[in-house]
């Protein structure tokens, strides 16, 4: 059981008091076994973990690492390693846990290696992430000295796969909330960086997601934005008609100067671009963690260049600014 009284004394300490008063609520709504079919399911394997004492947690590393093979005796292995299948698709990490390396969907140490060192260092600092999926940049941020994380993701399962990793981690001033962006209060201001990462392009109002984060920021803060980017100039969009590379909830894709302009009429000052790649069927594939289709099957077999739509292949950007 995650003890929520230190995240609700961060929370106060940064005059968040709006979101501390409804966060009990939040949670216990966010965990209510009878609104999600799988939910209970999910608690009781994560219940079953039981608590492995480790010396080592390692999390400067490319894998977030918790323990190492010798803690643990061959047939506890075994079982923690079907209790983390269990928990299957594992789509953000990767993870080493007691020598089981979860080798997820996604390399989510390259997206870390192309920001950690543009953004502001993170000690001190209370740190929210939005879309944080099962919350392995939560732990990175953590790693590099982030005083609070609150990572916020809708989608139960990512809530327990995070769940399942604090369990062995033991107590950490990081949190993997099950709320959306829209569930927080307004006018916060309260949080020293806000990460959105993969989340823009997901949202039906781009502009209203740009005022939700810079509404969670003190003034001054830091929003580090990465989302999906179209080749074009100043104005340029694309809409996808329908689906885009199979994702069916896919909105607007801005020029990189497109974006600029939209955090600058959002109030944002201050404003880098600071990284631009095409996403490789390398950095998101198929794996025994996430056997599923990947990104190569949503690409043009002919032509990687395009999505199986035939709109341009996804490429990322990474922008950072100030909340004025
Ligand atoms: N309304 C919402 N509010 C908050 N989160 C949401 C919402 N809707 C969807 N999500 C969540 O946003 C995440 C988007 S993935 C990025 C993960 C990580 N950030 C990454 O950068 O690797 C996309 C990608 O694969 O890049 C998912 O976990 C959704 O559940």
């Amino acid at each position: 059981m995650i003890d929520y009284q230190p995240l609700y004394n961060a929370l106060v300490d940064a005059k968040a008091e709006a979101w501390a008063e409804i966060l009990p609520q939040q949670l216990e709504r966010g965990f209510d076994p009878t609104k999600h079919g799988n939910l209970a399911e999910w608690q009781a394997l994560v219940d079953s973990v039981p608590e492995l004492p480790t010396a080592q947690r390692v999390l400067d590393a490319d894998a977030v690492q918790i323990g190492c093979a010798n803690d643990l005796v061959l047939t506890a292995k075994t079982q923690l390693e079907s209790q983390l299948k269990a928990l299957h698709p594992w789509r953000k990490g990767p993870y080493n846990l007691f020598g089981i390396n979860i080798d997820t969907e996604w390399r989510s140490d390259w997206k870390w290696n192309r920001l950690k060192n543009h953004i502001a260092p993170l000690e001190h600092r209370l740190v929210l992430d939005v879309g944080c999926g099962n919350g392995y940049h939560c732990w990175r941020m953590l790693g590099a000295g982030a005083k609070t994380v609150v990572g916020i993701d809708p989608m139960m399962l990512n809530v327990m796969q995070f769940q399942l990793v604090r369990k062995l981690y033991g107590e950490a001033p990081v949190y993997v909330l099950p709320m959306g962006i829209e569930d927080m209060p307004y006018g916060l201001k309260a949080f020293d960086t806000v990460f959105s990462m993969g989340v823009l392009y997901h949202r039906r109002s781009p502009i209203d997601h740009l005022m939700e984060l810079r509404d969670c920021l003190k003034p001054g803060g830091e929003l580090v934005l990465e989302t999906l980017v179209i080749d074009g100039g100043l104005g340029q969009v694309l809409l996808p008609e329908d689906r885009y590379a199979r994702m069916r909830n896919v909105w607007f894709l801005p020029s990189c100067d497109t974006l600029i302009g939209w955090l600058k009429r959002c109030g944002f000052k201050n404003i880098r671009l600071v990284d631009v790649t095409v996403t490789s069927i390398e950095e998101q594939r198929t794996t025994e963690w996430m056997s599923f289709h990947s990104l190569k099957d949503f690409l043009d077999a002919e032509n990687p260049q395009l999505t199986c739509e035939g709109l341009p292949a996804p490429k990322r950007a990474i922008v950072i600014a100030n909340a004025a």
